[in-house]
């Protein structure tokens, strides 16, 4: 009898997340007033109130599929998990438990990019391009749309220390973004930055994610989510809550933040709970080439 045939695949996945956890250990630093004999007995880690190791749990068993043409906006609360997301993706941190799987590296935004800021912007878009990985000719090719694309005009020739954070974090972008990477992801860097190069971000996103590649966007504004994604995830308290059109998850958001506003923890506890436990459960299948299937 023949081997029954695969369902078709509807999407075509650039990042599988398979059940990660994030948690950070640090030292409780003692609070008070010290002196230097205290300090030193503490540092020999004998009596009361030597530090003691804290773990904060920053994202548990998360799992999601992003596919190619997603362009997923990341919300959530202030420490909720999202650049710590971003960063498991970019693989600057292995997760505690679980994988990721992407069908080439996540490019991350500003990090990447190691500038030096007593260089010129001119010299840093060379310096970042060659850290990305980028030969000379191709970096002589894009050099002009890079200076174009960060809004510098003769401040391009300054040192990056004379830049307001707005300026750097313009060129920060358009050094990362002139990678054409399959999978990017954008930590805040929207928010920063006028209103013409908030434009000029948002295409250059369009462009990415049109060339059938896959763009993450950590963002507290909920309106540059709904204009620049199709797809929306809601983490809090490092759990995975929601996953959806930007409308939906924005609504269930706002009205969840409503209701902790207005005192009402336990309502908000329970849209929380409700949202969790109507998400799909992912299940993925090891492939021999090392990748995974969603289904
Ligand atoms: N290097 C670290 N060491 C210890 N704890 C950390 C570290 N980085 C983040 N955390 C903690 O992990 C949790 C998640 O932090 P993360 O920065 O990922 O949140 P976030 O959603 O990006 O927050 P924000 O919106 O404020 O930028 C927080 O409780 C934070 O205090």
């Amino acid at each position: 009898m023949d081997a029954p045939e695969m369902s078709p695949v509807l999407h075509q996945p650039t990042v599988v997340v398979d059940d990660i956890s994030v948690v950070y250990r640090t030292k409780n630093q003692p609070a008070g007033r010290t002196n230097t004999r205290k300090t030193l007995w503490q540092a020999l880690g004998r009596g009361a109130g030597a530090d003691s190791a804290v773990r904060t749990t920053a994202l548990r068993n998360v799992s999601f599929v992003a596919n190619k043409g997603d362009s997923i906006g990341v919300i959530g609360r202030n420490g909720s998990g999202k650049s710590t997301l971003m960063k498991v993706l970019a693989g600057l941190i292995i997760p505690d438990t679980g994988r990721v799987y992407a069908s080439s590296n996540p490019i991350l935004l500003g990090v990447n990019a190691a500038l030096i800021s007593s260089m010129s912007g001119a010299q840093n878009v060379r310096l970042g391009c060659l850290a990305m990985g980028m030969s000379h000719s191709e970096i002589d090719a894009k050099y002009d749309a890079i200076v174009d694309m960060s809004g510098l005009e003769h401040e391009i020739y300054h040192p990056m220390n004379s830049y307001s954070s707005g300026m750097g974090a313009r060129l920060r972008f358009a050094i990362a973004a002139a990678v054409d990477p399959e999978i990017l992801l954008v930590d805040e860097a929207l928010n920063t930055g006028d209103a013409q190069f908030k434009e000029r971000s948002k295409m250059r996103m369009q462009q990415v994610t049109q060339q059938a590649g896959t763009v993450f966007i950590v963002s507290h504004s909920l309106s540059t989510i709904t204009s620049t994604c199709n797809r929306a995830i809601w983490i809090d308290k490092g759990d995975f809550v929601m996953d959806g059109t930007p409308d939906d998850v924005a609504k269930e958001y706002r009205n969840f933040i409503w209701r902790i506003n207005e005192g009402n923890a336990d309502y908000g506890r329970q849209i929380r709970a409700e949202l969790m436990a109507s998400l799909p459960e992912i299940r993925t299948t090891l492939l021999p080439n090392g990748w995974k299937r969603a289904r």
